[in-house]
């Protein structure tokens, strides 16, 4: 089959609001301050529409009202409703993982929005050569996604989108950061969409003369009002019509900006007046009353009757497009995988990230087995001379210190870095946020346990710790699942605070945990008020549970070599004693740090989908 017919297959969806107002809060002021004022307009199907006006006129606004993006504060009327759910939205910047190829991201958000039971992969990938030829991105599918320049992103961010045919594309300034050519033909291949049958809205700043002649509608915010909306070409009668003469070789787009701005007098009231007149829609000749094909009075009073309150209802309606052969592939609808699906297919592209990032995976892994080695010559036998058991309960620290460090600092970035493409992907309705955390999780804890193992191992091996398998196995599980609370504790941080804070808060909290870990201070040294503190630290838990795994269980005696007189710790009991560890209860320190990765782990994702809404 042609996968290229089932982006043909567009539903036409009208957008129309009325009455909308949008008002925020000001900082230390009681009233409101209204940031769109009762504004009504309608988007058709098969338009292209600009929103544009001066800086702070609330196109941003009106874009994140209409996409659903902000939802408080909001009053009026939208009618789009569940049709949003067919709508595609494209943010201003452009985020994709660095390390995939444009191939492979058509191909992960084809596999994530498309489920293979209606579009087989051979078609998924005729679809995206398709997608790929016609936004000229095909010499670059092979592309590391961080080396496109500006318009090729942009052209990917639409690709991206167009996979599952939306019938509403929101395009948050498209142009920003491209040189003419490229802003052209993004807005051209914009307007191709558009005449497919779509509903493409963008904003835009100063476009040129061919660019602003590319849109079918011009909506114009001035202050929060609206003071044009009607095809380019009108645009220099209408501001004829309320005394403003656009100058002899000024572009259009320009000189309208500019009235908008009050370059000319404060024309607001004026121009929104005038702006009501739905006339400004149609093309000029029916403003001269001339020509034959300007708009029957009919069309006015239909469209008229689409603008009264009350009648309008979310229009539905499937489009037909000429030269289509198969009227079975018309019909096809495509739908997406399940969550389940989708949780696999996310782990997939989690574990694809991991190894192409090199410095996640092999720098860290090196800097271990490294780092781990050092620590073995360093302490030599502390494990079993018994003149050197505090220096060994010392290492014992640093193995639970430096895996708990190392791996709360890139908890604690992992999501800022991320944020911007999970809350397009989320939003664009790729995957719910639960799949993907879930999918992190399952990926990171293999990670955690694999490079805990390799550290600890090594070191447990050279510095001549017991050889029973018993107790390697619980001071093994101890350094895990403290890692993995590092991760839980550093994401929450991460998603909670901004990476500068994260990091401040993450090395703060390490020190206050370290304090009360039962080795700097002994923990019946602790004043009692703040004993507490000590029962929430994880590490003094990992701690216990380390010294417990290798001095109890009636481990017996040390050695004491022949040159020592006396050696204190020669019992192994006396270490534990030494350390108020004796009555530690391994199953219930294990357990405490369960719960608090828990905890940390629920708390990470609702600060994260908060995170995501509100930024
Ligand atoms: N959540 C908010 N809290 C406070 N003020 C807000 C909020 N959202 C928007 N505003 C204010 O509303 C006005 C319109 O903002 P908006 O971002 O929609 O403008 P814009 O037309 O997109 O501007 P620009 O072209 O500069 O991006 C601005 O003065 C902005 O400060």
């Amino acid at each position: 089959m042609d996968s290229s017919k089932l982006l043909k297959n567009v539903y036409g969806i009208d957008i129309h609001f009325e009455d909308l107002v949008y008002q925020v809060n000001v900082p230390k002021k009681p009233e409101k301050k209204s940031v769109l004022k009762g504004i009504k307009g309608t988007f058709k199907s098969g338009e292209l529409t600009a929103i544009m006006g001066p800086s702070g006129a609330g196109k941003s606004s009106l874009m994140n009202i209409l996409t659903g993006l902000t939802k408080s504060g909001v009053s009026g009327k939208i009618e789009i409703g569940k049709a949003r759910k067919l709508c595609g939205y494209i943010m201003q910047d452009d985020h994709f993982f660095p390390y995939f190829t444009v191939e492979e991201t058509m191909l992960m958000a084809a596999t994530l929005k498309i489920s293979n039971q209606c579009v087989s992969l051979k078609e998924k990938r005729t679809l995206i050569d398709y997608l790929l030829n016609s936004l000229k991105l095909t010499k670059t599918r092979q592309t590391k996604c961080s080396n496109l320049s500006g318009g090729q992103k942009k052209r990917l961010s639409i690709a991206l989108e167009l996979i599952d045919n939306p019938a509403v594309l929101f395009l948050d300034e498209p142009t920003t950061g491209l040189d003419s050519s490229s802003s052209f033909d993004t807005i051209q291949l914009l307007r191709g969409l558009a005449n497919e049958g779509r509903t493409i809205v963008c904003t835009i700043h100063q476009p040129s003369t061919n660019i602003y002649n590319l849109f079918n509608l011009v909506y114009v915010l001035s202050a929060g009002r609206c003071t044009y909306q009607g095809t380019p070409q009108n645009t220099v009668m209408f501001l004829s019509s309320v005394g403003l003469e656009c100058p002899p070789y000024h572009n259009p787009a320009d000189f309208l900006l500019e009235c908008a701005n009050g370059d000319y007098g404060d024309q607001t009231e004026a121009l929104a007046e005038a702006a009501k007149d739905i006339r400004w829609r149609y093309d000029q000749q029916l403003m001269q009353g001339e020509d034959a094909d300007a708009p029957s009075e009919t069309q006015v009073a239909k469209f008229n009757e689409s603008q009264s309150p009350g009648q309008v209802q979310v229009q539905v309606q499937k489009i037909e497009i000429q030269n289509m052969e198969s009227s079975k592939d018309l019909t096809k609808h495509t739908y997406p995988p399940t969550e389940y699906m989708r949780l696999w297919l996310l782990i997939g592209r989690c574990h694809l990230q991991f190894f192409r990032d090199w410095t996640l995976t092999y720098l860290k892994l090196g800097i271990h087995v490294l780092c781990s080695i050092l620590i073995g010559l360093f302490f030599g036998d502390s494990g079993s001379n018994a003149t050197k058991q505090i220096s060994n309960v010392g290492m014992i620290m640093i193995h639970c210190v430096y895996l708990w460090y190392t791996t709360i600092m890139p908890g604690i970035l992992r999501y800022p870095a991320e944020i911007e493409i999970i809350r397009k992907e989320t939003f664009n309705n790729w995957y719910k946020l639960r799949t993907y955390y879930l999918a992190t999780i399952i990926t990171s804890t293999p990670v955690h346990i694999i490079f805990s193992t390799v550290y600890i191992t090594i070191g447990y091996l050279m510095t001549d710790q017991p050889v029973e398998m018993d107790r390697f196995v619980k001071y093994l599980l101890s350094a895990v699942v403290v890692t993995i609370c590092a991760d839980g504790l550093g994401v929450f941080l991460g998603t909670v605070l901004n990476p500068v804070n994260g990091t401040f808060v993450g090395a703060v909290s390490t020190s206050c945990m370290l304090m009360f870990s039962g080795f700097l201070i002994l923990l019946n040294h602790i004043p009692a008020a703040m004993r507490f503190m000590a029962y929430i630290s994880p590490l003094r838990y990992a701690l216990e549970n380390m010294v417990i795994s290798l001095y109890g269980n009636q481990r017996g005696q040390l050695i004491c070599p022949p040159t020592e007189f006396y050696c204190h710790f020669k019992n192994a009991v006396t270490v534990l004693r030494q350390f108020g560890m004796e009555d530690g209860d391994f199953g219930h320190n294990i357990l405490m740090i369960l719960i608090q990765i828990a905890i940390f782990k629920v708390l990470s994702y609702f600060t994260l989908k908060h995170k995501i809404k509100t930024n």
